[in-house]
């Protein structure tokens, strides 16, 4: 992956009739990277991607490829690759056929042809079938043919639309793998859609957190996962703790209470559940919830600042429903936030 910039979104407006589903977006995505549009349903990112693709107009703004404006320039002349959730193959065809077919729309035939087919097949571990009807494969060999048919066709960016959730768990792993190899090796550049968290974190080399058509951070998914910037972003990556900060006190949705030590220049602090210690601390709650989880327990307790979710090692002895503990909520065991909703 190099620095310098390859696709540039500029101020990118992006609506339905009237309604603005994508609003001023400025996005940078290097040439080589693997990239993740991530956010909950109805945020923009399909929206984002198809017009990236030229199948959405772009309202206002504008589209930077390779140093190309590629704003009003047709989806087929784009070369921009896009694999679809439901991978679209040809049933009828065999699999080399389906991987072929874009070449052969291009004018390619013979022994070229073959060559480029078996080397994408290849590279998506499917040499060994090429004479198969798409029907009579795996949902995981489908998406390596889609895959596979896209990458022929040597896009500068391909386009993956929630690529793995079609896959059951076991498949989705293997495919999350696959896929990176698949990118590091070809050196595409890579822009994934989810809206799961973990799919984002485990595959991507950055990670465009989106709400309401707009970005709402962006960083490697360590910064995402470790540095939150809003209550937002701390909320979808699993800081079940969020609380406000005001003059010294902890602002709850129930209440607040004074912080436990000092403060950062914060609007707002965010714990993980494994960051709460319980049976010790300043703070008084009741047990209201426990789930057993393997090797951890986590709790729910009712506390004057609202529910607080703490979790600890399953060895531990379990504390009883209405059980009354102490806890903390340590400010230098929280991620700061930059922005509370
Ligand atoms: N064809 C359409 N006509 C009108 N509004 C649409 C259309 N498609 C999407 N929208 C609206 O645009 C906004 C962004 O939708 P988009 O599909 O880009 O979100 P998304 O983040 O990809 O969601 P999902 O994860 O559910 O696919 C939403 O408010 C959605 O309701």
């Amino acid at each position: 992956m190099s620095d310098a910039t390859y696709l540039t979104l500029e101020k990118l407006t992006l609506a339905y009739g009237k309604t603005a589903a994508v609003e001023n977006l400025d996005l940078s995505i290097h040439r080589g990277e693997l990239l993740a549009l991530l956010g909950p349903s109805g945020c923009g990112k399909t929206t984002t991607m198809r017009s990236i693709a030229g199948l959405m107009p772009v309202r206002s703004g504008k589209i930077v490829l390779d140093g190309r404006d590629i704003t009003r320039v047709s989806a087929n002349k784009r070369e921009i690759g896009l694999v679809f959730q439901s991978y679209a193959l040809f049933p009828h065809l065999t699999v080399f056929e389906n991987v072929a077919f874009g070449l052969r729309l291009q004018g390619m035939s013979g022994a070229a042809l073959t060559e480029k087919v078996e080397a994408g097949l290849k590279t998506v571990g499917l040499s060994d079938f090429a004479a198969r009807k798409t029907p009579d494969l795996s949902g995981g060999q489908q998406q390596r043919v889609a895959l596979a048919r896209s990458l022929v066709m040597q896009p500068k960016v391909l386009m993956l639309d929630e690529p793995l959730s079609n896959l059951d768990a076991r498949l989705r792993l293997e495919m999350r793998t696959e896929l990176q190899r698949v990118q590091k090796e070809s050196g595409v550049t890579m822009i994934f859609v989810t809206h799961d968290q973990v799919e984002a974190l485990a595959l991507a080399d950055r990670i465009v957190v989106m709400r309401n058509g707009a970005i709402e951070q962006i960083g490697t998914p360590e910064e995402i996962y470790n540095q939150p910037a809003s209550s937002f972003v701390a909320d979808f990556v699993g800081f079940e703790n969020i609380t406000a900060v005001k003059d010294g006190m902890l602002v709850g949705p129930a209440g607040e209470v004074k912080a436990s030590g000092p403060l950062p220049q914060a609007a707002g602090l965010a714990w993980r559940p494994r960051s709460i210690p319980l049976g010790s601390g300043p703070y008084k709650g009741t047990v209201r919830g426990v789930s057993y989880a393997g090797s951890s327990r986590e709790y729910v307790l009712e506390t004057p600042l609202g529910p607080v979710k703490a979790e600890v090692d399953a060895a531990l002895p379990a504390y009883a429903l209405g059980t009354e503990l102490a806890f903390d909520l340590p400010p230098e065991a929280a991620a700061p936030l930059q922005k509370m909703d």
